[in-house]
Parts: structure tokens; C-alpha cells; sequence
């Protein structure tokens, strides 16, 4: 089984019944796995997503660490090495196997995600990005802020109304939460790896963990290897790259999953090899780059959950917070680092 590509094309321009019946089907994958994949969703110019990261990424080391993102409880900006974040730190498994929010300092600690990236966010935000200069990438900055970033806010707008729809709750019940546009965007590179440094279990490309925003927005290149947790089996879904470029996955974040008091659940993902590596005991892993959009809620917004899905059956699981307290101590549990009381 894997997860069907939907076309989105019919949610800016069809009839009220037509955008209905999209949502409706959006939704129901998003029941079933935290997670989507979407074609034809109105991002057209070119996602070439090698040549964009490649030329951050094939900086010197010193130029990326001028960027170097600081490994406190504040949103990311900037660079971080490989093993910088440690996915592992963020979720863990209850008594019935399902994955939550780590709620306390009780993990491993030597797990490494083999990756490096880049985090940013639009030009003006207070949390502001540290650049590399346009002379070392001529008109990356102007790409990435400029056109990017605003087109994948925009999609990501246009899937949280679809789910406004499906769940039958009022348009604007997520969307008008996200007026500040806080939303983060990442370019992340996984180095080549040989197969055989997974088999001690430390190291993975990405660990499985879920995303701390409302929804996360993924485009890969063909390499492969991302895989989202099979619900209803057990084990494991991979997410296989196809032959549309522009082809996007979309995965329930920790936010959304509050302010539903979990009536949506966040899509539990990891970066294992590719599917032709799988059974491998040895060869080497080919570089891979993604690149991933966090669709976050306002930072004072309360993200606790709504009364609507509170009920006799549903009692209220999340305390009220806002969504930066949520993301900062999401954040630090990726660095060991506390967020300021
Ligand atoms: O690169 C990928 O396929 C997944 C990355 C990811 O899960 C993340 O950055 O949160
Ligand atoms: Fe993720």
C-alpha cells in the first residue's frame, strides 16, 4: 500500500461542491495517516531542488558556519551541521505503541540524523535569518524569501482550509490563526552513506519524530528513503518519489493535533535507505535533498484545544498554551535546551 497522489488543482477553481468533495478526500488520508501527497496543487514555477540547496550546501564550511543556527529553544535560523538535531529527543512511544510528545529527559541520547540544513523565514520576522551573502550565492536569498517561501504559504493555507472543510468546522477556524506568517522554510541535504554505518541501529537519516506546526509541506528529489508509519498495519509506509517534480507530501503537525485535541494525529515519519538499498548489507546511500515548509500558527495564539472537540468521550488531553510555547519546548527537546521560563 502507499499513499495516493491526489489532484489539487480543483480546490482554487471548481464549484463549492467540487471544492467540498477535494476536502472531504484531503481529509480522510489525512485520518488515516497524518499525511497526504498532493499534485497539480498550483506551485508551478520550478522546484529544482538540487540546484537551489546545492548551492548552499557546496558553500565552504566556513561560509556555512557564518550562518550557524543557535542550538537553543527559539525557532531555527540558519545552518545546522549534521547531527546538529536530534529527532530522536522529540517523541516516544506509549504503553499502547502510539507516538507522543516527549514529556520528559528519559531518551536515548546517541541516536545521530545524518543531514544537514538550512532554516528560514521571511525577511522582517523577529526571530531574523542569517543570510549567506548574495556574492557567494548570487540571487539565492531573493529565490528562496522572495518566491518560494510566499507560494508554499500559500498552498499551505489553501490544504488547512480544505481541512477547515473536512472537518466541517468554519473556514477560518486554523487559517485565521496564521496572519503573522511565522512559517519556516528548510532546505536539507543527507550526505551519501554507506548502508553498513546504519547497522549498529545509531544512525538514521531522520529518526522518527513528528513536526511541531500545523502542517508540514515536503517536496523530495528521486532519491527516496522517507516513510510514514503505517496506522493500520504496523510497520511502515514508503513514500515513494514519482515522476512529478512538483509533487508534494503534506504531514499533520503537533499544532494541529493539539487545537484538535487529537482528533487529527500527527503523521510519525523517518528517513530510512531507499527502496533498492533496503535489503542491503552493503553500498552506499546517494545523496538526497528535500526541502520542508513548517506551516505555523501565530506565536500568541492559542493553540490548546478547541471546545468543539472536547466531549464526555474526548476529554481534554493538551493544557492552553500558545503555539511558540509549544514550539520552543518542541524545539529544545531537540538541543537539551530548556525554553525561558
Ligand atoms: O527530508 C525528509 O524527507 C524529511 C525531513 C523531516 O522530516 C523534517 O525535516 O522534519
Ligand atoms: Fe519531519
Amino acid at each position: 500500500m502507499s499513499i495516493p497522489a491526489i489532484d489539487f488543482s480543483a480546490f482554487r477553481k471548481s464549484t463549492e461542491q467540487e471544492r467540498r468533495e477535494l476536502a472531504n478526500r484531503v481529509t480522510e488520508e489525512f485520518k488515516k495517516h497524518g499525511a497526504t501527497r498532493l499534485i497539480n496543487h498550483g506551485i508551478t514555477g520550478e522546484i529544482d531542488i538540487r540546484e537551489q540547496s546545492d548551492k548552499f550546501f557546496k558553500l565552504s564550511e566556513a561560509e556555512k558556519v557564518a550562518t550557524a543556527n543557535v542550538r537553543d529553544a527559539n525557532p531555527q535560523r540558519g545552518y545546522s551541521h549534521v547531527g546538529s538535531e536530534a529527532t530522536s529527543k522529540v517523541n516516544k512511544r506509549d504503553q499502547k505503541g502510539e507516538f507522543q510528545i516527549c514529556e520528559d529527559d528519559d531518551v536515548d541520547q546517541e541516536l545521530i540524523d545524518a543531514k544537514e540544513h538550512f532554516d528560514y523565514t521571511r525577511d522582517g520576522d523577529e526571530y531574523p535569518t542569517p543570510w549567506p551573502s548574495d556574492v557567494s550565492i548570487p540571487g539565492f536569498h531573493d529565490w528562496m524569501e522572495g518566491t518560494f517561501l510566499p507560494d508554499c504559504m500559500r498552498l499551505a493555507r489553501d490544504v488547512l482550509t480544505a481541512i477547515e472543510l473536512g472537518l466541517d468546522v468554519p473556514v477560518g477556524t486554523f487559517t485565521s490563526c496564521m496572519e503573522s506568517r511565522v512559517d519556516e522554510l528548510r532546505i536539507q541535504h543527507y550526505p551519501p552513506l554507506p548502508v553498513e554505518k546504519l547497522k549498529a541501529g545509531k544512525i538514521k537519516r531522520c529518526h522518527p519524530h513528528t513536526d511541531f506546526g500545523f502542517i508540514t509541506l515536503l517536496f523530495q528529489d528521486a532519491t527516496g528513503g522517507l516513510e510514514v508509519e503505517d496506522r493500520a498495519n504496523g510497520g511502515w509506509l514508503p513514500v515513494t518519489p514519482t515522476a512529478d517534480p512538483t509533487e508534494v507530501g503534506v504531514y499533520i503537525g503537533d499544532t494541529l493535533v493539539h487545537k484538535t485535541n487529537g482528533h487529527l494525529r500527527a503523521a510519525v515519519h523517518h528517513v530510512v535507505a531507499p527502496l533498492s538499498l533496503k535489503d542491503r548489507e552493503d553500498g552506499v546511500m546517494p545523496e538526497r535533498f528535500t526541502i520542508a515548509l513548517f506551516a505555523k500558527a501565530d506565536r500568541h495564539a492559542d493553540v490548546g484545544p478547541m471546545p468543539r472537540f472536547i466531549t464526555s468521550e474526548t476529554p481534554q488531553r493538551f493544557p492552553s498554551l500558545t503555539a511558540l510555547e509549544l514550539h520552543n519546548k518542541r524545539v529544545g527537546q531537540l538541543y537539551d535546551a530548556r525554553p525561558k521560563a
